[in-house]
């Protein structure tokens, strides 16, 4: 994608920013079950992706209802028989709070799975969906059509279940009828696997089934009629599970197409380059504006120092550049990717000239997204006339410094909040404009913040129309109000 793009900003940011923003630590390690003690049987990853076909798993194909929309949040949902398990319920309590999309290929990628495309843009619904995820006593034609219906063959069929299915297992409390007691303490839950391994993304699921030595309780179980896995993988002569016992990289590559269809993607790369936090707040005097932020790099080799700097083009046709600090090392999505960050220095910009884009250069190669470079508005932008109240309670005050040229109708900060129905919504904070705070370059508006705690974006509305900016900030980043 081209930079800015505030919804795939943040979304790549919960899945490749692990260290800042990362959901990583509810699944390392990969056995973690945060709802039990440990020995439980259970883990978190498994949890997240049962959630994920569920959720899924109501898609028609013919009228486009249903799919990956988080409707699996709703009671009336996870009331269901299809839905039976209070999975549903722990992957919500954690993935609502951790970020505001719903974010689940990211778990199958740190338990050693194969990296899975995503696409970001998911719509959470207002409603639940119609009933239609598959269930273990039902036949095989109902299932072929039940995957039909979601938009995949019957040789996908094998593969997704076979895919979902190397994680976790059957609990007892769920289906006495296919699990038994136990009585393990180490697995106090009475889950019984599907596999070996099944905390671990891997193909044990169709060697231990094609060598006959498999302990899937949907396969062997006493009653035949919920040994749905035996039906599904047989169901082509066993072609489809024998290609996978032999070939763990062949498990790997359709389980990585499979997920990502199911999470519904596209393949994208991985950016080279992308742009972080790029700040720009006007002085008080509004002569200049502080430009700040950081760069960060995928795997650049550790062998050499390099010598990266920032070119920005300003509304005064000049061209400028500085040289960027290297910071911090990061390796993210289980060691798969490097990510080498880049500070800025704090530049002080002519507010009269600003700056419209920029640019990287890299050692000697120039990274621009293919020339079209990264956009930067310097229109609606943070006023260092913002500021904090500390005290028992802690407030502050605001401020956005609007270029004159854009005659606002409003000026307002975003915040995020919640609907009846649980859907992330914006909330609107109105500004005031301040006569006599501005000047011939911009005008201030400003407003008294009494949620110290609450992060805000930008947002006017020019001629009937909203835009929004960006720059997330809170109170916290703005010096004592004087007093
Ligand atoms: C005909 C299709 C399917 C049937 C009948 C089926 C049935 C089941 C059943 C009965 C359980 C036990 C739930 C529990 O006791 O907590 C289970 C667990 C699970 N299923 Fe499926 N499943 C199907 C397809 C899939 C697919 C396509 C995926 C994902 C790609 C998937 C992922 C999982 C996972 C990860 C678990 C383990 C949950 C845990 O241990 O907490 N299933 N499935």
């Amino acid at each position: 994608y081209v930079w800015p793009s505030p919804q795939l900003d943040a979304l790549e940011s919960i899945r490749f920013d692990q260290d800042r923003n990362g959901i990583n630590a509810l699944i390392t390690p990969c056995s973690l079950f945060i709802f039990a003690a440990p020995g439980s049987g259970r883990s978190n990853a498994a949890d997240w992706i049962r959630t994920a076909y569920h959720d899924m798993a109501t898609h028609n194909i013919t009228d486009g209802t249903g799919g990956m929309d988080a409707s699996i949040r709703f009671a009336e949902e996870q009331a269901r028989p299809e839905d039976v398990g209070d999975g549903f319920q722990n992957t919500l309590a954690v993935l609502l709070a951790v970020s505001n999309r719903y974010v689940s290929s990211t778990s199958a990628i740190s338990i050693g799975g194969p990296e899975i495309a995503f696409r970001g843009g998911r719509v959470d619904a207002a409603v639940p969906n119609l009933p239609g995820v598959p269930e273990p006593q039902q036949d095989i034609e109902s299932h072929i059509a039940a995957f039909a219906r979601q938009g995949f063959t019957q040789t996908e069929m094998i593969g997704l279940v076979a895919c979902g299915h190397t994680f976790g297992g059957v609990q007892h409390a769920l289906f006495p009828d296919i699990v038994p007691e136990l009585n393990d303490p180490n697995n106090a839950q009475s889950v019984s696997h599907f596999d070996s391994t099944f905390v671990t993304f891997d193909n044990n699921v169709a060697t231990e089934y094609i060598s006959g030595t498999t302990q899937n309780p949907l396969v062997v179980g006493l009653n035949d009629t919920t040994n749905s896995d035996k039906r599904i993988f047989g169901s082509d002569g066993n072609a489809t599970m024998a290609s996978f016992a032999n070939s763990a990289s062949l498990f790997a590559s359709t389980c990585a197409n499979l997920i990502a269809r199911m999470v519904d993607t596209v393949p994208t790369g991985v950016q080279l380059t992308d742009p972080d936090n790029v700040d720009l707040t006007l002085s008080v005097d509004q002569k200049t504006i502080q430009f700040t932020g950081a760069l960060r790099v995928w795997n650049l080799p550790q062998t050499t120092t390099h010598n990266v700097r920032v070119l920005w083009d300003d509304r005064a046709g000049g061209t400028n550049n500085a040289s960027l600090v290297q910071n911090k090392v990061v390796t993210s999505s289980s060691g798969r990717n490097t990510a080498t960050w880049f500070n800025f220095p704090t530049l002080t910009l002519d507010a009269s000239a600003g700056i419209t884009n920029m640019r990287f250069a890299i050692d000697n190669t120039v990274e621009d997204q293919g020339g079209v470079g990264f956009a930067i508005q310097d229109d609606l932008i943070w006023s260092n006339t913002s500021c904090i109240n500390d005290g028992p309670t802690v407030t502050g005050q605001l401020a956005i410094a609007v270029r004159n040229d854009l005659a606002p109708t409003r000026v307002y900060l975003e915040s995020l909040g919640r609907d009846n129905v649980d859907r992330p919504i914006v909330v609107e904070t109105e500004l005031a404009l301040q006569p006599g705070a501005g000047n011939a370059l911009y005008a201030v508006w400003s407003g008294a913040i009494t949620n110290a705690q609450q992060d805000f974006t930008i947002g006017a509305e020019i001629g009937g129309v909203k835009v929004t900016r960006n720059d997330i900030r809170s109170v916290f980043n703005f010096p004592p109000c004087a007093t």
